[in-house]
């Protein structure tokens, strides 16, 4: 459905914002875009809404590249990008509609559909200065889903919620996906919220690809175990005889055929004291660290 082809763009001669990146996001599934501060994301997805225009490559949308067919390549596309702005003295339904007459476009039961769909139904003839944020959010997905988009691009989406506003937002973009089969591209810097709503992610640093996979793998094919033991001696041994290797982190990668219960089993009748043996799986955040966290100092680490 989505498709980055080695993106470049230079807003300066001496640096890349992005340097060849590329990547694709199929129908239905939920991408999560991350990356530091400056690492290149909103360029991304400024080059995805036709808004910025890349050095070289092209994104294609649904079969239409934005760069030679912008017009069919955006119908395809909904978005918040940044912080989405309202006529603060209106009404969301007369915004809604001062918005639509800019395209020319006005069918009101698509709009009632529309604004059920993100649950505003009820306050939707209310000024928007009564809005919370999380409202003002729902109006913004509402704008972004009234053409009927196959791809949702959110910028920072949950920028500024609550955690109660945070989780609604959440549940209404999985909710749209289930019920609809979009395609979502994710900008966010929060970690916890691209591993609970993401099925894969991608993470730029200084403006190229340093990452990309499944966030929840399906067949795990590392499996891990964490040992934490006084005795490392007899631990290594008895590790080396069933072919494993103890690091000094403790992370043991089990060989095809072994399972936790069984090597733990193996230690014990060995009298080795265990204080702790469990699963260990690289969160998000750890893979995150690795690959584009920064020293204090602000440079990234080499
Ligand atoms: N219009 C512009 N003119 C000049 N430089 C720009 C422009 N837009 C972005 N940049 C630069 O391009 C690089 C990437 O910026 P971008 O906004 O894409 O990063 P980002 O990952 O979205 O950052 P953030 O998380 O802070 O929003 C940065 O070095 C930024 O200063």
């Amino acid at each position: 459905m989505i498709s980055a082809n080695s993106l470049t763009k230079y807003f300066t001669r001496s640096r890349a914002a992005l340097s060849d990146v590329s990547f694709s996001v199929n129908e239905g599934e939920i991408c999560g875009l991350l990356g530091h501060n400056g690492a290149g994301k909103s360029t991304v997805l400024g080059i995805m809404l036709g808004m910025v225009r890349p050095d070289a490559g092209e994104v294609i949308i649904a079969g239409h590249s934005v760069q030679k067919e912008r017009a069919q390549a955006l119908r395809q596309i909904g978005a918040i990008f940044e912080t989405p702005c309202f006529y603060e003295y209106m009404t969301g339904w007369r915004n809604l509609k001062t918005l639509c007459a800019f395209s020319g476009w006005w069918d009101e039961a698509q709009v009632k559909r529309t604004l059920d769909m993100v649950r505003l139904t009820d306050r939707i003839h209310s000024k928007v200065r009564t809005y919370s944020h999380g409202m003002r959010q729902r109006l913004a997905l509402a704008q972004a889903l009234l053409p009927m988009p196959k791809v949702l691009l959110l910028d920072e989406p949950t920028n500024g919620l609550d955690p109660e506003g945070i989780h609604e937002f959440r549940e209404t973009v999985l909710r749209l996906r289930k019920e609809h089969g979009l395609t979502i591209l994710l900008n966010s810097h929060l970690l916890a919220e691209v591993e609970m709503m993401c099925d894969r992610c991608i993470i730029l640093r200084e403006g190229q690809k340093v990452h990309e996979d499944v966030v929840k793998p399906t067949g795990e094919t590392r499996v891990e175990f964490e040992l934490k033991t006084q005795d490392v001696e007899a631990a290594q041994h008895v590790a080396r005889d069933m072919g494993l290797a103890l690091p000094p982190d403790g992370l043991i990668a089990l060989n095809d055929g072994l399972t936790g219960p069984e090597v733990l089993s193996r230690f014990v009748k060995a009298g080795v004291r265990i204080d702790s043996w469990r699963p260990h799986r690289r969160t998000l955040e750890d893979i995150y660290l690795e690959l584009s966290s920064r020293t204090p100092q602000g440079n990234v680490k080499s």
